[in-house]
């Protein structure tokens, strides 16, 4: 059984479950975690001295939890698509064939390659990236729970990407950046030739010889 680990990072808004919804309704064997499921209660998450709830640093999500998950799909990843899969049936598009002992781990999410023992596991590492105003006007259109007070995405959420971002790239190499105002299909096809690339790698073979 052969396994690929896949990071879909980058800012805020920038299309990362998007991208990961479409790759993994394209290839088979694939599974997502999204970091966003792993936001810690909002009791426990600390405000700064403008009342901001410190939402966009490492210390707002429970990482071990996250780790935990990620251990149990990489012991046996095809049981653990299996209990996933009977109670989220997937509705595939046309999906790729693929061979059916190599399995795919998406991790999806705004913190990825700064934690370490996370960054450590990609074998691929995306980064989705787009402009202030783009992510600005992206990020009104969405609702959180607890919904961004006025004023955060200048006083919390864009600073804190700013000192994430430089903080990764001062550690982290083999970044490879997507460019998130293309078109949705654009980006999908990106990285879904990548993948099957790899995957082809993996079984031993290349694409020319298919
Ligand atoms: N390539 C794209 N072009 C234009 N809009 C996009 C594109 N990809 C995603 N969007 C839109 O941008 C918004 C954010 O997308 P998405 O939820 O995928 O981003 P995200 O990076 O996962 O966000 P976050 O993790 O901050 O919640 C959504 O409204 C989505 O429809
Ligand atoms: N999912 C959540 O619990 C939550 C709550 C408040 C804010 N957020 C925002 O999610 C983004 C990452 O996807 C971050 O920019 C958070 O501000 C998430």
């Amino acid at each position: 059984m052969r396994q690929i680990i896949i990071g879909i990072g980058g800012v805020t808004n920038g299309g990362k479950t998007t991208l990961a919804n479409k790759v993994y309704e394209h290839i088979p064997n694939t599974f997502i975690i999204s970091q966003d499921k792993y936001f810690k209660d909002e009791s426990l998450v600390a405000v700064d001295s403008s009342g901001f709830k410190q939402y966009d640093v490492i210390d707002a999500l429970d990482m071990d939890s996250m780790m935990l998950d990620i251990e149990s799909w990489r012991k046996d990843p095809r049981s653990f698509l299996k209990i996933h899969e009977l109670k989220n049936p997937p509705n595939f598009k046309d999906s790729t064939e693929v061979r059916d002992d190599v399995y795919i781990l998406i991790i999806e999410g705004f913190l990825l390659f700064n934690y370490k023992p996370l960054n450590d596991l990609f074998d691929r590492r995306y980064y989705l990236q787009v402009p202030y105003e783009v992510c600005k006007k992206r990020r009104c259109t969405r609702v959180y729970v607890p919904p961004d007070p006025p004023g955060y995405f200048d006083g919390h959420v864009w600073p804190m990407y700013v000192k994430n971002r430089k903080e990764m790239e001062a550690t982290v190499s083999a970044l490879i950046y997507l460019d998130g105002t293309k078109m949705r299909d654009e980006l999908f096809s990106i990285v879904h030739e990548e993948i099957m690339i790899e995957i082809q790698k993996l079984a031993g073979k290349t694409l020319e010889n298919d």
